[in-house]
């Protein structure tokens, strides 16, 4: 019985129990629900909270007598300033002058309820104006707040607050997995990651499967060519400086920028680093040629490249970039008689345009280095640093291929110009004597067979240019393959332009690149550069040029022709109606420059000065 009466008491207090558990669920739930609308709404409900607010204050103050009922009202503007002051500092003009807007009105309701009342008219207009000047706001507040309630109970989202980016597959990426990574393919277990877009095309990072090194994707570039379905010259694999060797960078060029000619516009040597742009490469990046290192003396250079590649536009743009210079003093070799690089002729302090001339410009260049050695030992050693005062010697030497192998069909011997090239190469660094030579193969036999030449040439700026078969020994490589030969390199565009000036420059970026033009260099500004003391002490050579030379010898340029072969060859190429210019008649003789201009003089002059 007792037993009975403690169970039906127990029921009770269950049922009882169960009960006012299940009505504080549902207060619970009413609660969430509700803090879940507001913070969703919260945005929509700012004005209905402002205007309520005023309301209240108003009210409070009407309620209250005496002093004391300023209290609230100075309270509310003190918030509502609070409120403007906060939205000032975040928002915009418009913006900033809407909540002035607001916290005035608000003011001035809860002013306006506290004289008349909480039921007067001034709470109406109170909430009839609120409501209308709230209308912006509202429509600027459409969607509500994203819910991500149930997004931020599962258990996902409480290991990370950001939202789940959905994995999408690039198509690129697909492609590579699919046609080259896959097992069967090129490159098996490779893969393509980290896809960037570039103006002309895209740019990945494709990671080999261990064991593969990646010189096996340079191999493979038809094959990617073909997977993208591109032309080619449109697919550029590049080392990543310090990462592993299974990894590469690849470039993709949907479009070649490179079939545009890109101009020179100007001066640009940067006297802090004696370096200037001289190329642009598929992606865009500009690659320099230097004069010198700050703190390391002068660089050298090397132009390569056949007839009609641009190689001696590369050499004016070098001699603008030089001419403009207070810091550059230029001196000029033309191997090509003069022909080369007419232009300069008169512009500069020397300008040799025959091997006997050319000597006698590089033994005063030796002369002016041993000068510099006592600035040097003044210094205490190190380098000469290019300035005003102490300027960059520059020689440039056109064609300097003819300078320097032995002639086998007139037997000349040219060793000597290849040692004292070699000497200015090796020890003009850090007397601030830089050489630029321009031949047609960067090999170097081209070079006289001077390993000396080639060494020091590689540790200055090298351009490549299109020749027109392949190198052995060829100087466009540090070692890793080249993307492609130098003689790969097409003589046209796929729309026909002539790709003059594409090349290779030789640098940790094995890309294609274009020379920047310049235009007209005979009319580029030339600044007047003066030697330092000690070399300008030493006695300039007189250079007797093509003409006068060979009244003095004919040593190291035998005739191959007789004189009146020679003047019959002119007459009858004049008389066929060739412009009678010294160029002209070259090109349609074959006879050298020197040859005509001295045919030409001895025509002129009615008798024999050949
Ligand atoms: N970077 C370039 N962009 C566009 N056109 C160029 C570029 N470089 C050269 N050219 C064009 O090619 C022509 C030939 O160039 P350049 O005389 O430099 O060739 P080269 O290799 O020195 O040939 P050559 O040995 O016959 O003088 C120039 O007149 C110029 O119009």
């Amino acid at each position: 019985m007792i037993q009975a009466t403690r169970s039906a008491g127990r029921e009770a207090t269950g049922t009882a129990g169960t009960e006012q558990n299940s009505t504080t669920d549902a207060a619970l739930l009413v609660g969430r629900e509700a803090v879940r609308l507001s913070k969703r709404w919260r945005r929509q409900a700012l004005p209905l909270v402002g205007i309520s607010a005023s309301h209240a204050v108003g009210a409070a103050a009407s309620a209250m007598s005496g002093p004391a009922a300023l209290l609230p009202v100075a309270a509310g503007w003190a918030t509502a300033g609070g409120a403007y002051g906060y939205a000032r500092q975040r928002a915009s003009r418009w913006n900033r002058l809407y909540a002035g807007i607001a916290a005035f009105g608000a003011a001035a309701g809860q002013a306006a309820v506290a004289v008349d009342g909480p039921t007067g008219i001034a709470a109406s207009l109170l909430w009839g104006v609120g409501a209308v000047a709230s209308v912006p706001w509202w429509v600027r507040h459409t969607e509500p707040e994203p819910d991500v309630t149930a997004e931020l109970a599962s258990p996902a989202a409480k290991q990370s607050a950001l939202p789940a980016v959905p994995n999408a597959a690039d198509a690129r990426v697909e492609r590579w997995e699919k046609h080259l990574g896959a097992s069967g393919k090129a490159l098996p277990g490779s893969k393509l990651t980290r896809v960037s877009e570039l103006p002309f095309g895209w740019r990945g990072v494709v990671e080999l499967n261990i064991g593969e090194h990646w010189h096996s994707l340079l191999k493979v570039q038809q094959t990617i060519l073909s997977v993208y379905d591109l032309p080619d010259g449109r697919v550029f694999v590049e080392a990543i400086p310090g990462a592993s060797v299974r990894t590469a960078q690849i470039t993709v060029l949907t479009s070649d920028p490179l079939q545009e000619v890109v101009r020179w516009e100007g001066p640009q040597l940067d006297p802090s680093d004696g370096s200037f742009p001289l190329m642009t490469t598929a992606d865009g990046e500009r690659l320099d040629f230097r004069f010198w290192w700050p703190g390391g003396g002068a660089t050298h250079g090397l132009v390569s490249g056949v007839q009609g590649s641009g190689k001696t536009k590369v050499l004016d743009l070098i001699l603008a970039e030089a001419a403009a210079s207070d810091r550059v003093y230029p001196l000029i070799v033309d191997g090509g008689e003069g022909a080369s690089l007419p232009h300069w002729r008169k512009r500069v302090k020397l300008f040799a345009e025959t091997p006997k001339d050319a000597r006698k410009l590089l033994r005063y260049v030796l002369r002016l280095m041993d000068r510099r050695r006592k600035a040097l030992k003044r210094q205490g050693g190190g380098s000469l640093e290019p300035s005003p005062k102490m300027p960059l010697i520059l020689i440039v030497i056109d064609e300097a291929h003819k300078l320097l192998m032995n002639d086998e069909d007139t037997g000349a011997d040219n060793s000597d110009v290849r040692r004292m090239c070699e000497k200015l190469a090796q020890e003009g660094r850090k007397y601030g004597i830089g050489l630029v030579l321009a031949t047609q193969v960067p090999s170097a036999k081209q070079l006289g067979g001077s390993t000396v030449l080639r060494d020091q040439l590689k540790g200055g700026t090298v351009v490549g240019l299109r020749v027109n078969e392949r190198t052995s020994g060829n100087m466009i490589t540090s070692g890793a393959p080249m993307p492609e030969g130098l003689h790969e390199l097409p003589a046209v565009f796929p729309d026909g332009r002539p790709t003059r000036g594409l090349g290779y420059m030789l640098t940790a970026r094995m890309i294609r690149a274009r020379s920047l033009l310049i235009e007209h260099p005979e009319q580029q500004e030339f600044t007047e550069t003066l030697l330092d003391r000690d070399c300008a002490a030493e006695a300039e050579p007189t250079l007797v040029g093509d003409v006068d030379e060979s009244l003095a010898t004919t040593e190291t340029e035998p005739m191959a022709e007789d004189t009146a072969n020679i003047q019959r060859k002119i007459e009858d190429a004049i008389g066929a109606g060739t412009n009678a210019d010294p160029l002209s008649l070259m090109q349609e003789t074959g006879l050298s420059l020197a040859q005509v201009r001295r045919a030409l003089a001895a025509l002129e002059g009615g008798g024999d000065a050949c």
